[in-house]
């Protein structure tokens, strides 16, 4: 053994019946993967020393024992990182270097056989080796640019001079798992072979080595000179791709276009100089807010991730399902459970629905098949996992039952007791209602344990989050099975107690609630709909509220007022009710705060509408002016406090699940992380100092909590880490 340790160990290997190859293998202790924490680094520093000082060695073999080779860098130390300063993050980086640079320098030809995942470090540690063999089911790639970050262990100086610059880039600022057939391609590696031959074609390439078949050296030259790229050359590939990249990811996402220009100031440097321009903007990224929300957000995504994987052990197996209404959601909820893999009835009243539930299903799978991601024949087994029924026929052998008929509670209840008949004894019974108190639809249920609410977002298919609402009888085993399906779908469910709104609209309605406030005392509709886009919604409140629909915002907005009457009723009318009551729905009818016509594609287009001018004059009390800092302050804090409001009353029992609830269900801008991680950002004692001041004239939507102004005065935070600026 040339070297022991937690996550790596070294031993001599047989090639030929010799025993002098360094067969190197991650297999990190105590975790199912491998990630390169500062530990296993160090680790990595003492086993390539323990090589170089290992007499009679002619190759290294770089491997991992486990499934996948190596996920990355530990991503949950990276705020503690990140806290220590651009000093030391470049004194990091460039330790690295040193390491992956020991590697690229050994006195022998090396390769890394890479299995299941090579991401982020795990990606830059297979670029230090001549040559990669590659599983023919693994992936790899950088996708450092998602977190707000770059590869600051050498992939933006090695991988363009082995795959090309234009390639190099598509996978950095793209951030992209590549398949091995692609990563074969590009020459990203040498082979791809079956998970069981990696190491023996690994082998395989060192003896071609050894035998001047193959040139490492020449390899090595590649990797460690400048870019071979003339500067017209450079100025063409570097200048298209910032302008194109920048355009797609906004404003908001600088390390895209950053990666870029690392890769363009490198390009004439060699290794050493390359690196050091890396590490330095590295450094300089990982110190910004988006970077430090983007972590965030990585993390809280494993804290909503590994809360659903235990709710998924005890669930009893979800194999056979049925969805009860073929409209709008029914109809999405069947596509969504075909689509992955769990048949589903899907039962109607009239025909019609089912024709129409069956059609977008259709279509849905066909632009999947035009896309190249299912064949013809996957498309027509995967509608047949959609049973269309007019009866009751078949609902003895079903596991779980999503109700989404019309929303109306006769409705509902005539449905789910009628249904509860029906069904075996342990089918859980779930309803996607938006406004209807779990609790409440749970009242005329002969088995209230077994029912809860199952609560998606319109365009199922597209909308990752599924609200799992639990009543107050609702029993352990209907919230695990119910999480379970909606993984099996792959949703992102997070579980939260009954109240009006449930967690997700219980939020957005005090938001636009400061909407109507807004245009109420003069502020222009279309400007707000701006300040909020550059701020980062997806769109703004106006918009947002033609795509829900002006009676669905209705109905749901009385739901509301009738619950939380202190701070969510009010008198006189809203500009929401004007629409409404004009018969402006929004995108439903082509008229709401905005026209709408189709598109080239058959799309939704909106356009301006004098009449929705007019008709908002109505509730125009004043002609304040407000500043974009006003607006955001007045659209941000009833959104903010409300979800404040729902953690304290325990209806969302952590900030990370509460942050995702509203980052994958209404678009909150991911770069920000959420409206806890927003308040944290602001400071508590800030957010509280404004938020008293907007409540002095707008009320108690705009009054924060008595523990906020605790929080605020014992300087407590949501979040344990603190953003940079
Ligand atoms: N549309 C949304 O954006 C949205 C989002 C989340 C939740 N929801 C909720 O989902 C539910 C359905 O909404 P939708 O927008 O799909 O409505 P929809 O009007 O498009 O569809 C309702 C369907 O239910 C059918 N139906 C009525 N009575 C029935 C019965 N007894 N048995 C079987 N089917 C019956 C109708 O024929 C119709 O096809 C509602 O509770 C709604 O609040 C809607």
């Amino acid at each position: 053994m040339i070297y022991q340790g937690n996550a790596i160990t070294v031993a001599r290997g047989t090639q030929n019946g010799g025993d002098d190859i360094a067969m190197l293998t991650f297999d990190l202790k105590g975790e199912s993967i491998n990630k390169l924490s500062s530990a296993v680094v160090a680790e990595l520093d003492d086993a390539i020393k323990a090589i170089q000082g290992e007499s009679g060695l002619k190759g290294l073999v770089i491997g991992s024992a486990k499934d996948v080779f190596i996920v990355g860098a530990d991503i949950t130390e990276f705020h503690g990182l990140f806290d220590k300063g651009e000093e030391y993050l470049v004194e990091m980086n460039l330790k690295v270097h040193d390491i992956f640079n020991a590697i690229e320098d050994l006195p022998f030809p090396t390769v890394t056989a890479i299995n299941g995942l090579a991401l982020g470090g795990g990606c830059e540690v297979t670029l230090t080796t001549d040559f990669r063999v590659m599983g023919e089911k693994a992936k790899i790639g950088l996708p450092e640019t998602k977190l707000g970050i770059l590869p600051g262990w050498g992939g933006c100086v090695r991988l363009p001079r082995m795959i090309g610059a234009d390639n190099a880039i598509e996978w950095i600022a793209g951030g992209t798992e590549n398949r091995a057939d692609a990563a074969l391609k590009m020459g990203a590696v040498d082979a791809v072979v079956p998970d069981e031959s990696l190491e023996a074609a690994a082998l395989d390439i060192l003896a071609r080595a050894f035998s001047g078949e193959l040139d490492y050296q020449a390899r090595r030259d590649e990797k460690k000179g400048p870019l071979k790229l003339n500067p017209i050359e450079q100025m063409m590939a570097f200048e298209t791709a910032k302008g194109y990249v920048k355009g797609k990811a906004g404003p908001h996402y600088p390390a895209p276009v950053e990666a870029i220009k690392v890769i363009q100031k490198g390009a004439g440097e060699e290794r050493g100089r390359a690196q050091a321009i890396e590490a330095k903007a590295f450094a300089k990224l990982a110190l910004s807010d988006v970077a430090f929300n983007l972590v965030g957000l990585f993390l809280n995504d494993q804290v909503v991730k590994k809360k659903a994987g235990k709710y998924e052990k005890q669930a009893k197996a979800v194999k056979q399902t049925a969805v009860l209404g073929a409209g709008i959601m029914g109809g999405g909820i069947a596509y969504q459970s075909a689509s992955k893999g769990t048949p589903i009835l899907m039962k109607d009243i009239k025909e019609e629905a089912i024709e129409l539930g069956l059609k977008e299903s259709r279509k849905l799978f066909a632009k999947q098949a035009e896309r190249g991601k299912l064949t013809t024949e996957q498309m027509a087994e995967k509608l047949t996992h959609i049973r269309p029924t007019l009866s009751y026929g078949d609902f003895g052998h079903v596991d779980l039952v999503v109700e989404a008929v019309v929303e109306n509670p006769k409705v509902k209840d005539k449905v789910l007791t009628e249904v509860e008949g029906l069904v075996a004894e342990d089918t859980i019974l779930t309803s996607n209602t938006s406004t209807i108190s779990i609790t409440r639809l749970a009242e005329n249920l002969k088995r209230p344990e077994n029912f809860c609410g199952m609560h998606f977002f319109n365009p199922v298919h597209r909308m990752p989050l599924v609200e799992v609402i639990r009543g107050e009888k609702t029993g352990d085993a209907a919230v695990a099975a119910t999480v379970a399906y909606a993984r099996a779908m792959g949703k992102t469910p997070i579980v939260v107690n009954d109240c009006p709104g449930f967690l997700v609209n219980r939020v957005l309605f005090p938001y636009f609630g400061g909407f109507s406030l807004l245009v109420e005392q003069g502020a222009d509709f279309q400007h707000i709909d701006k300040v909020m886009e550059k701020f980062g919604w997806p769109m703004g409140p106006a918009y947002l509220l033609d795509v829900v629909g002006m009676d669905t915002a209705v109905h749901a907005n009385e739901v509301m007022a009738e619950g939380f009457p202190d701070r969510m009723a009010r008198e006189g009318k809203t500009a929401i009710q004007v629409m409404y009551e004009n018969e402006r729905l929004g995108q439903k009818n082509d008229k709401g705060f905005y026209a709408y016509e189709e598109d080239k594609k058959g799309k939704p287009k909106k356009v301006n509408d004098d009449d929705a001018y007019a008709l908002v004059k109505q509730v125009v009390k004043e002609q304040k002016t407000f500043s974009d800092d006003d607006i955001i302050a007045r659209m941000m804090v009833p959104l903010c406090l409300e979800t404040v409001r729902c953690l304290e009353d325990d209806i969302v029992s952590t900030p990370a699940e509460a942050d995702m609830a509203l980052i994958y269900g209404i678009g909150f801008p991911p770069f920000r992380g959420g409206a806890l991680r927003y308040i944290d950002a602001m400071g508590v004692g800030e957010f509280v100092k404004l938020a008293e001041g907007l409540a002095e004239e707008l009320g108690p939507l705009y009054a924060p909590t008595d523990k906020l102004r605790k929080m605020a005065e014992t300087g407590e935070r949501f979040y344990s880490s603190q953003a940079k600026s």
